[in-house]
């Protein structure tokens, strides 16, 4: 089973899986498809607010961030990191719930990106919101961080974020259920 969907003009067959007994998700997975990275990439930039510094959990927006960056021109760019490392200093944390992951999972931010991220217009960067938690937790870390959110981006938005005002997206993406018919 898969979603047939139009990206920025880019058209890819998302497969439908199963995320519970209830529940199927159709994936939307970046990597590796440069024509889509830089299309959306692209879209993303046409409708984004005026910002300093893009800003993005890891791993799956990685692809989009650098590409928006590049294309920006803006050679310096945050990551929230789903784990400590040895290189990083002053580290902070926030706490996420995501739907695709089991249970809890962190996020990370370094101490000298941080500094820099002070008292900037943010602009955080997602490739799919759906629950908003990951979003949610990189807003706390930016904030943690003193810096200010200019807005909230994700090339689409999956189930109740399709109604969100606070968010900009490309398309919307529903939810199907357990036979893999779209719900919301
Ligand atoms: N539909 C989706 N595809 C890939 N990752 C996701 N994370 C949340 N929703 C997703």
């Amino acid at each position: 089973m898969v979603y047939p969907i139009t990206v920025a003009g880019v058209k890819r067959d998302l497969p439908l899986c199963k995320l519970n007994e209830t529940m199927h998700i159709a994936a939307f997975v970046i990597f590796g498809d440069v024509e889509l990275t830089v299309k959306s990439a692209e879209a993303l930039l046409k409708k984004a607010p005026e910002f300093d510094y893009l800003v993005a959990p890891e791993a799956k927006a990685i692809p989009l961030i650098h590409e928006m960056a590049r294309q920006s021109g803006r050679n310096e760019y945050f990551l929230a990191r789903k784990a400590t490392k040895l290189y990083m200093n002053g580290v902070f944390e926030a706490t996420v719930r995501s739907i695709t992951t089991q249970g809890e999972q962190k996020l990370y931010m370094d101490g000298a990106d941080a500094a820099k991220i002070k008292g900037k217009r943010i602009l955080i960067i997602d490739d799919v919101i759906s629950t908003g938690e990951s979003l949610r937790a990189v807003e706390e870390l930016v904030n943690q961080a003193g810096g200010n959110i200019a807005g909230r981006m994700a090339i689409l938005a999956e189930g109740d974020a399709v109604e969100r005002n606070d968010i900009i997206y490309l398309e919307p993406l529903p939810l199907f259920d357990k036979d893999g018919r779209p719900v919301k």
